[in-house]
């Protein structure tokens, strides 16, 4: 595993006027981060440090109690995202548990009651993972080089966006892997990690780690940002390695798309510039479903698993 360094912006510029060659130099680090990595880290984001801590250790209280109680909020089945709690089997090639909700007030939400402020304050995270994630593609999108208010205007429907939380119990002799290499179905994902190592990002065959860094939001580019810049921005392959003694837990905020959405390259990378589309239309909640059956129906080999090439236009 290599120890490059995935940048880490400092947000501070865009919540205050003025300040336009910080921002401009910001947008910069990020184009660079997208093109090389898929992935960059966020600090001074606006989320605050209580809260997401807290967040956190609530989270591990809540996977830390016995199983059968766990299996109580397992989802409803006709959920457009499986929201509760979910446990991968064991075993399978990868191990993990998480639980889901979409956003505060949707009916398909199911919180345990235990601990008792789980639920407010997952609520809470939603909200403010909500609205970083308005600026940062409202940053997305200047690196992209769009007019400001394409892609806000594209993705106007916020109830498709979806938080999980995750769980992964120590490695053991034989199984290391917690989630497998996968690509996200996001737009984009923000990623709060505790302070135990273990998520790692896929770069000219090497991996390399994601440094856990306090306060700080990870953020890494999803399949449907993907199809949109026509592959001007690629969705990395990452995956999460479960560490040695300890448990390990994080948040993955999918900053999502409406899946009532067809989505298809947008014209500014095809048309505009004279390129080919690289990917045929497809709804959006079309490709949800698929990766649904990934994660929940225990698909128990990689290969048969859906990713976004499902939908490319093969190269003449
Ligand atoms: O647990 C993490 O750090 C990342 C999880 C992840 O990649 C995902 O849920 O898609
Ligand atoms: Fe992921």
């Amino acid at each position: 595993m290599a120890m490059k360094n995935i940048p880490t912006v400092d947000l501070t510029p865009f919540f205050r006027e003025g300040y336009e060659d910080e921002r401009r130099k910001i947008v910069e680090s990020i184009t660079k981060a997208c093109t090389e990595y898929g992935f960059f880290q966020i600090v001074n984001h606006g989320v605050p440090f209580d809260l997401t801590s807290g967040a956190l250790q609530l989270a591990k209280a809540f996977f830390e109690s016995p199983n059968e109680a766990k299996l109580k909020y397992c989802p409803l089945p006709n959920a457009p995202v499986p929201a509760g709690y979910n446990k991968k089997p064991n075993p399978s090639y990868e191990f993990n548990e998480f639980l889901i909700m979409l956003p505060p007030g949707s009916h398909f939400n199911i919180f345990p009651p235990n601990p008792p402020q789980f639920r407010e304050v997952m609520e809470e995270l939603f909200s403010q993972f909500l609205k970083i994630g308005m600026v940062v593609e409202s940053i997305l999108s200047e690196c992209l080089g769009l007019p400001p208010s394409v892609l806000k205007e594209f993705n106007d429907d916020r109830n498709w966006d979806f938080l999980i939380a995750l769980f992964y119990l120590p490695a053991t002799e034989t199984e290391r892997i917690g989630a497998n290499s996968h690509k996200d179905v996001s737009c984009f994902t923000i990623v709060l990690q505790d302070e135990v190592e273990g998520l790692e990002v896929q770069k000219d065959g090497e991996w390399i780690l994601i440094v856990p860094q306090p306060g700080a939001l990870v953020v890494n580019i999803g399949d449907a940002l993907q199809v949109l810049s026509n592959d001007k921005f690629k969705s990395p392959s990452h995956r999460v390695l479960r560490p040695n003694g300890r448990s390990r837990n994080s948040f993955a905020f999918f900053y999502s798309l409406s899946g009532d959405k067809w989505i298809e390259p947008l014209p500014h990378f095809t048309k505009e510039i004279a390129e080919k589309p690289k990917y045929r239309p497809f709804l959006y909640k079309e490709y949800l479903q698929l990766r649904k059956e990934n994660k929940c129906k225990h698909v128990s080999r990689l290969e048969d698993e859906i990713t976004i090439s499902h939908y490319a236009i093969p190269e003449e």
